[in-house]
């Protein structure tokens, strides 16, 4: 037997808990309920997901370990995953992710920079805010909101050196004297937490949301602007390794919908919406958090209760840009403009303006100004009608800049929480999320099924390098236990039971210091008000 860990005792035996879903029939050396009649496939390893992660476990596989035989399934027609565009207008706009957080030796900076990717330099201070009653004055709370954020660093350090538990960001923040009333006030906390986070300061874990927005890699925020989309990058690497141009490679199986994984201590069956069953040594899951908490997959045996435990302590949240495209640009320069809104935090609160200066032309035919919405309001619009948000938007934007404004001549929504392949955007560190939590979400089952994806990396979770890392790390654990033999594959840590006196949290997971924001003004923007403070 491979020894990386005790075998996981059957789902059964050692939980009182079995979900109520499916009957777990106990684990044999065949994988689970190895039956069925559709077309059979043997293969190596089978990746499930063609997503970044699945495309650098192929890349490792193949050009680090030699291991050819090998599948992809993907439910969409390309690979790319969460990195997917579409048009506005005649601009591509990014439904998913879109900015490289973190330059240096990130990976995602690396592969933008061998394929070219047009991306432009962010400026989270290049800001204007607005309330109810007009432009505001924002440099006091700003300069009060960063000097916070810097005592938030230190203080999640200090705390987790001495040993002292986890808090929630909304505590911390409290504790140190942060305690947002005005809607200014609410704004601003909003665009250094949430709008990283997708949750509030009240979910997020202290010690592991808090970390570092560029990801542990040189500082640094880039836009992706590129009429290929970002997909681009991920694909030409995918395509520089797979047969025939990539696109068609037999090996990459598109439109293939993965409905059941089963798992045993001799390999991986998977089924496929089409009948097919892959027959595989090995089988590498890197659905998103939010796709495993929602059974879109059934996994036979049912996942034992240790690793349900990992799958629904962590979080997937939910972070939504609201497009519009307009004949011509009423707003301002600025990269960002703030809305303080009265009554509910967050709600439109960010707005983004691809025409500022170094992005699309001012004054063309591209006038485009979008907006993002997270968590409960994101899951508020979700459920609206386009027209409902856009009647919305417009309502606010015409009590921002004037009732003259034109109509949006195009519109654009994505519905991430809808969408079954995702059910969210991306993962988010909760408190009551422990480090054994976590690291039970990567752990393998029976040593034959391997989970990767943005969430399982610990210091990177959330983010595309996150993905890449995690995707080339699990191939090199199949990788070894492929060349090498099961007896040398190597050791994950995982905890049936995890005891809490145990299990500390420390704030040592995100690398880099803790410089992810505050977006604080380098120096006070010309923008014709006088500003206190
Ligand atoms: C709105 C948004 C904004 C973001 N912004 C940024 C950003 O600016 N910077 C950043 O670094 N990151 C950002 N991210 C996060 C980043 O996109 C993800 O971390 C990364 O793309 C995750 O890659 P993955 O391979 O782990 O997962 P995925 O991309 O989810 O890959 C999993 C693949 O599995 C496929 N799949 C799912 N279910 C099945 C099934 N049953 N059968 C077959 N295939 C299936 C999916 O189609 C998908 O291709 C953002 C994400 C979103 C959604």
């Amino acid at each position: 037997m491979p020894s990386y860990l005790p075998l996981p005792p059957s789902p059964l035996s050692t939980s009182p808990y079995p979900s109520f879903l499916y009957p777990s029939p106990p684990p044999s050396g065949k994988p689970c309920c190895s039956q069925g009649g559709g077309r059979r496939h043997k293969t190596k390893v089978a990746i499930l997901g063609g997503g970044v992660s699945g495309i650098a476990s192929a890349k490792v596989l193949l050009q680090e370990y030699g291991i050819s035989d090998f599948v992809i399934l993907e439910a969409r027609h390309e690979l790319g995953g969460r990195a997917q565009d579409t048009k506005i207008g005649q601009t591509t706009i990014e439904r998913g992710c879109n900015w490289i957080q973190g330059l240096g030796e990130n990976p995602i900076w690396k592969l933008a920079q061998k394929w070219g990717l047009e991306n432009v330099e962010q400026d989270y201070s290049d800001l204007v805010t607005y309330d109810t009653s007009g432009l505001v004055n924002d440099t006091v709370v700003m300069q009060r909101y960063d000097k916070l954020f810097e005592s938030l660093g230190e203080y999640a350090a200090n705390r987790s050196e001495q040993g002292r538990v986890d808090l929630t960001v909304k505590a911390a923040s409290g504790i140190l004297g942060w305690v947002p009333t005005t809607p200014v006030e609410k704004i601003y906390e909003y665009y250094n937490i949430d709008f990283e986070t997708a949750e509030p300061p009240q979910v997020c874990s202290f010690y592991n949301a808090l970390g570092n927005t560029e990801g542990g890699f040189a500082p640094g925020n880039n836009l992706v602007l590129d009429p290929r989309g970002f997909k681009y990058i991920f694909q030409q690497e995918a395509y520089s390794f797979l047969d025939q141009g990539g696109k068609r490679d037999p090996r990459v199986h598109y439109d293939t919908l993965v409905t059941e994984v089963r798992y045993g201590q001799e390999g991986v069956e998977v089924v496929t919406d089409k009948g097919t069953i892959f027959e595989a040594d090995y089988a590498i899951s890197t659905f998103s958090v939010g796709v495993l908490q929602n059974h879109d997959v059934r996994f036979l045996p049912e996942l034992p209760e240790w690793k349900r435990e990992a799958i629904y302590a962590f979080d997937m949240a939910t972070y939504t840009k609201i497009f519009l495209h307009f004949p011509s640009q009423f707003w301002g320069d600025e990269q960002y403009m703030l809305w303080a809104d009265p009554d509910v935090r967050g709600r439109y609160g960010i707005w983004q303006n691809l025409n500022a200066p170094g992005f699309l032309p001012r004054n063309g035919s591209e006038n485009i100004f979008f907006v993002t919405v997270t968590d409960s309001e994101a899951y508020r619009v979700e459920s609206m009608s386009d027209q409902e948000v856009q009647d919305e938007l417009m309502q606010l934007l015409r009590s921002i800049y004037g009732n003259d404004i034109p109509d949006p001549d195009d519109f654009y929504m994505p519905r991430w929480t809808k969408d079954p392949l995702f059910r969210g955007s991306y993962s988010n560190w909760p408190v009551g999320e422990l480090e054994g939590h976590h690291q039970n979400l990567r752990a393998p089952l029976l040593d034959r099924l391997h989970f990767t994806g943005e969430a399982m990396s610990a210091p990177y979770f959330g983010f595309l390098q996150g993905a890449w890392l995690e995707g080339e790390s699990t191939a090199r654990a199949v990788g070894q236990c492929l060349v090498k033999g099961d007896a040398s594959c190597p050791s994950y840590e995982y905890h049936v039971e995890l005891d809490v006196c145990e299990q500390p949290t420390s704030f040592t997971k995100r690398t880099g210091g803790y410089g992810r924001w505050p977006k604080a003004r380098d120096q006070t923007p010309d923008d014709g008000y006088e500003r206190s403070g």
